[in-house]
């Protein structure tokens, strides 16, 4: 069976540098050149299949690498030979245009020369089939970027260089043209102790270069802002890595979103997940939608393995937050709201307080905001507008803000049923002293998706940032706004 582990692909300013394709291969057992085995030999066939091992396949720029180098299958099948039917991990260079201008024709490759990433989730591997004559080898998509796709039956690569196929029932490998060359991968362990105490592969993990594609880590996935930004993420093309801290139960399964296998890991645990995607995903931003009382700690966390991150959860102290990020020199993003109107509304406030500061002065002001009844605590949006407010001369305390936790409050202030496990109705009423002037500003939500859109627009901002190596900051999302980064 050979099973796609893994597709990456990587590039160094404009060119795409690499792409590594990790799979898994039959290991043969002892029977002499694939090339000797008769098609007719049914259980000959059957004993290529009877063990499975690790072909790392990178391909690499040759503009950056001057020489060509290849290991072929036949230098597979040398190390089979050498090492008795065991794992052989094997790096095989060369470049990306080569590999593209070699794929069979209705192998679909969206490549874009001139494009900072490359996407080989059009991949279509299912058109493979036609380009195989073996039953028995069958290739499984199981990465990410493939996993829906159907199984197919053979694989083949650039077939100049690495064809899997067969003749006559039995496989043919293309000469070896640098016998030489040894294996990066096959120097490395195979896969790290970490990793394999989480129990779920990173990429990179096995043996190939970290990844270099665009990763977030979600606290906690489980979490319902946690999931739905998860979706938001995949749906722009971000990727999410296969890890996630919760604070309560662990399953034991991994959680599917999308397709994206995300094992879930207690909090005792974070530190040696953090320092584990730390290494695998260079660059990869945290996302942190969990609760109250984890914001500080997790926040530290983040910083102390140097992870720029995006803090939406609202609480906690937030004097302690913002300090500790703005002193760790680190990249974040922190807001208690990451809808784009709700941002502009709460820009709006800032600079009218800035503008006309005591506007207000003498007049009464009431907050009131309804949430699911499980929201922990004061809403975190109106704590931050309500700063606005007093600037403006309104005299008014946090502790002053009305909660409504309550289904029956809530239907009557107009919240739809069907969305009292997941709204944001907001309210500030304003009135002049003697009651002839009245100000009212409401933002209702309903739902979550207009905050998981946000938080993917932060991320993407802190990506940009990243990349352009700009001073490490803690931005709110109304730099986000201030940038034209929300869509
Ligand atoms: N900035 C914004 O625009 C928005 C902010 N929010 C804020 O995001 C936060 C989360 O909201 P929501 O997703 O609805 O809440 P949920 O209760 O659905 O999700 C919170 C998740 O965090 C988990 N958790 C608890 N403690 C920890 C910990 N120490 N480390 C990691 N995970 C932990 C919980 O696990 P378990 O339940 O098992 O304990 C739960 O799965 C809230 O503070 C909310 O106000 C929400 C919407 C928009
Ligand atoms: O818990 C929520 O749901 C929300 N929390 C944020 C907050 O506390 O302001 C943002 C929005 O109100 C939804």
């Amino acid at each position: 069976m050979f099973k796609i582990n893994s597709i990456n692909a990587s590039s160094r300013k404009t060119q795409v540098t690499q792409i590594h394709i990790v799979i898994d291969l039959p290991v043969f057992s002892p029977l002499g050149p694939p090339s000797q085995i008769s098609g007719s030999n049914i259980r000959q066939k059957q004993n290529l299949r009877r063990q499975v091992s690790h072909c790392h396949i990178s391909m690499h720029n040759i503009r950056e690498k001057r020489k060509v180098q290849c290991v072929t299958g036949s230098a597979l099948m040398r190390n089979w030979n050498l090492q008795g039917g065991k794992q052989v991990p094997t790096l095989c260079l060369f470049s990306v245009r080569e590999f593209i201008e070699n794929l069979p024709q209705d192998l679909k490759v969206d490549f874009h020369e001139d494009s900072t990433r490359m996407s080989l989730q059009s991949v279509t591997l299912t058109s493979l089939v036609s380009h195989s004559h073996l039953g028995l080898i069958s290739l499984n998509s199981s990465s990410t970027a493939l996993q829906q796709q159907q199984p197919v039956k053979g694989f083949v690569c650039c077939p100049r260089r690495i064809s899997f196929s067969s003749a006559a029932g039995g496989l043919e490998w293309p000469q070896l043209k640098q016998p030489g060359i040894s294996s990066r991968a096959s120097r490395r362990p195979n896969r790290n102790v970490a990793e394999r105490n989480l129990g779920i592969r990173a990429a990179g993990m096995d043996g190939s270069e970290p990844s270099s594609e665009k990763y977030i880590m979600i606290n906690d996935c489980n979490g319902r802002m946690g999931r739905a930004v998860a979706e938001a993420a995949i749906g722009a093309g971000l990727k999410i890595a296969p890890y996630t801290i919760t604070g309560g139960p662990v399953p034991e399964e991994p959680l599917d979103i999308l397709g994206s296998k995300v094992k879930v890991c207690g909090k005792e645990r974070r530190d040696e997940v953090l320092d584990l995607v730390r290494k695998q995903y260079s660059g990869l931003v945290m996302v942190d939608y969990t609760v109250p009382d984890a914001v500080n700690e997790n926040a530290e966390l983040y910083c102390k393995y140097n992870l720029p991150f995006v803090m939406g959860t609202s609480g906690g102290d937030r004097e302690r937050l913002l300090t500790f990020a703005r002193s760790s020199g680190n990249y974040a993003v922190i807001a208690p709201q990451m809808g784009k109107q709700v941002v502009a509304f709460q820009a709006a406030m800032e600079i009218m307080a800035k503008e006309f500061p005591g506007a207000f002065s003498g007049y009464k002001l009431e907050v009131t905001e309804s949430h699911q009844s499980n929201k922990l605590d004061t809403s975190g949006t109106a704590k931050e507008i309500v700063k606005s407010f007093q600037k403006l001369g309104l005299d008014f305390n946090l502790d002053q803000i009305g909660m409504v936790r309550d289904a029956d409050s809530q239907i009557a202030m107009g919240v739809p049923s069907e969305h009292l496990g997941g709204h944001a109705f907001h309210t500030y009423r304003l009135t002049s002293p003697d009651n002839t002037v009245e100000f009212k500003f409401e933002h209702n939500v309903c739902g979550r998706s207009i905050y998981a859109q946000g938080t993917v627009d932060a991320v993407l901002f802190l990506m940009k940032k990243i990349e352009e190596k700009s001073e490490k900051k803690v931005f709110n999302m109304i730099d986000v706004l201030h940038e034209g980064a929300m869509r």
